[in-house]
């Protein structure tokens, strides 16, 4: 039986982020990978996402500025675009197996299934490793009603070479908001039906609202409540059914209602690794699941973490940190800046309003009157800091076309006492930029 250091299953950021830190090392690595080489980020998920969003912003910049200084808004030419991505993405995973194998990696392409503290079969044939990490992710969660495999989910929507006239999105999350915003701003009318009365949890609902209101004056329909029972089929159209008891024409169904871990199949059970079907791995403070020798990271771990890629890197560093170097201080998550890529962008970092305790308050900048959002038709850009009663920052929102980008620059305020002295005494920024937000604020 081949032996290895580490056996890795899924070639994500998790395995990405591992291999980096083993360049420099003599370890012996197997990489076993059963779907797209790169794993969700950069073939189905943050990455052909960002790329297309990169000509979603300037459209939409120019419908806002429209009549202001740009004559006609932009038109998006879909198919022109989604050649231009498969273009640029057709050799992607070949070539990410090749940079990922090396002299001291082998890939393996297959499912990886657990036979032991230390082994791992593939493709019938096993495997030894002193440390085993599991890095298998996310899938898509079904949907359990009839028809529902007739919507399709991120894995095909970054390929749609037609653009359809009708899209409804199931679902209320980041792939919704974000995949609505995608489609409504190339020419498809676009419903969105959220089964509950909330949208993009992880964020400010206050700002949530508002972005809603705003998708909605672009044309973009919510339905609120409204859980669906059934999708039926007929030619190239379907007809979506909700328990309501409407009924929606359309020509794509998007089902964007959630992930589940990928935890079936791999012999978690027989090996004895805890998991719940819906959580993923129980790991605990270094990363290590019930059987010592095996690991879990990023989106399969059940980490109490949000399911983004830099969490991912986190869980990796701390692996290597715990295994390689001795590490004794269980593992900490830096805060997580998060963002969804909608029009206007929404971001968060720290806590929220809705999780303000007694004391807390907050701090809140109308951005929409700087020039630059002036400039830009950043009409609703706003932003709001919570803080403790000793001063202490706890949070950031916000609301504008540059959110993504802009709450960085909170990220390093979040615990932090006395954001005003910081802010003077370590931080100058390039102006007028949207980081000078935080002059404004603190200075
Ligand atoms: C549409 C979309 C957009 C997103 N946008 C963002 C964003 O903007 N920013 C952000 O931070 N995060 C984003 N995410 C989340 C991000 O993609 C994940 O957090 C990240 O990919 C997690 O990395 P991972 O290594 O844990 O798992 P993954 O990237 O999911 O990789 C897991 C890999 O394991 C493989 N695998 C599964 N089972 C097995 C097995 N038994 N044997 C071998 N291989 C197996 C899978 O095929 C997959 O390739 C997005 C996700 C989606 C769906
Ligand atoms: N910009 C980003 O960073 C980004 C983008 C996409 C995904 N992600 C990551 O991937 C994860 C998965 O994204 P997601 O959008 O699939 O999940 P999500 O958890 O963000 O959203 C799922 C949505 O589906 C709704 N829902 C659940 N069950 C439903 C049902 N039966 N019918 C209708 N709606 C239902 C939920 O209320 C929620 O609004 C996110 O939590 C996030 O961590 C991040």
């Amino acid at each position: 039986m081949k032996k290895y250091d580490y056996i890795i299953l899924g070639s994500g950021p998790v395995a990405m982020h591992l291999l980096a830190k083993f360049e420099r090392t003599t370890n012996k690595v197997l990489l076993i990978e059963k779907g797209l080489w790169g794993g969700t980020c950069p073939n189905t998920g943050c990455q052909p996402k960002i790329f297309i969003e990169g000509t979603v912003r300037p459209v939409l910049n120019s419908y806002y500025l429209a009549g202001k200084g740009i004559k006609e808004a932009a038109k998006i030419d879909w198919p022109t675009l989604m050649a231009r991505k498969k273009k640029i993405w057709a050799a992607f995973h070949k070539n990410e197996r090749a940079s990922m194998t090396s002299e001291n990696t082998d890939t393996v392409q297959g499912t990886g299934i657990l036979t032991g503290p230390h082994t791992v079969k593939v493709n019938d044939q096993e495997y030894e490793g002193k440390q085993i990490v599991i890095g298998t992710g996310l899938s898509p969660r079904d949907l359990d009603i009839p028809g529902g495999e007739y919507a399709i989910t991120n894995n095909e929507f970054f390929d749609l070479d037609q653009l359809p006239k009708r899209a409804i999105v199931i679902g209320g999350g980041y792939v919704a908001m974000e995949l609505a915003t995608i489609l409504q701003a190339a020419g498809t009318e676009v419903t969105i039906l959220q089964h509950s009365d909330r949208l993009l949890r992880p964020f400010d609902q206050d700002y949530v609202q508002e972005l809603k209101q705003i998708m909605e004056e672009r044309g973009i329909k919510f339905h609120m409540n409204a859980p669906v029972k059934q999708i039926a089929k007929d030619g190239d159209q379907y007809t979506v059914i909700t328990t309501n008891g409407e009924n929606f024409d359309t020509d794509l169904v998007i089902n964007a209602a959630g992930r589940k871990p990928n935890v079936e199949g791999m012999g978690l059970e027989e090996v004895g690794v805890d998991f719940d079907s819906k959580r993923g791995i129980k790991v605990n403070e270094h990363m290590q699941t019930s059987v010592p020798s095996i690991f879990a990271a990023g989106d399969v771990a059940d980490n109490g973490q949000p399911n983004l890629t830099p969490v991912a890197w986190v869980d990796a560093y701390h692996i290597i940190n715990f295994v390689e170097n001795g590490e004794k201080s269980p593992i900490k998550y830096p805060p997580v800046a998060t963002n969804a890529f909608t029009y206007p962008e929404i971001a968060q970092v720290g806590i929220h309003e809705d999780e303000m305790e007694e004391g807390d308050y907050v701090k809140t900048l109308d951005l929409s009157d700087m020039f630059f959002s002036i400039g830009e038709g950043d009409f609703h850009a706003k932003l709001k800091v919570i803080l403790n009663k000793d001063g202490v920052v706890r949070g950031a929102s916000e609301l504008s076309i540059h959110a993504a980008e802009d709450i960085n620059n909170f990220v390093p305020l979040i615990g932090r006492k006395d954001p005003n002295k910081f802010v003077e005494e370590n931080l100058t920024f390039a102006f007028p930029t949207p980081a000078n937000n935080l002059d404004t604020l603190f200075r």
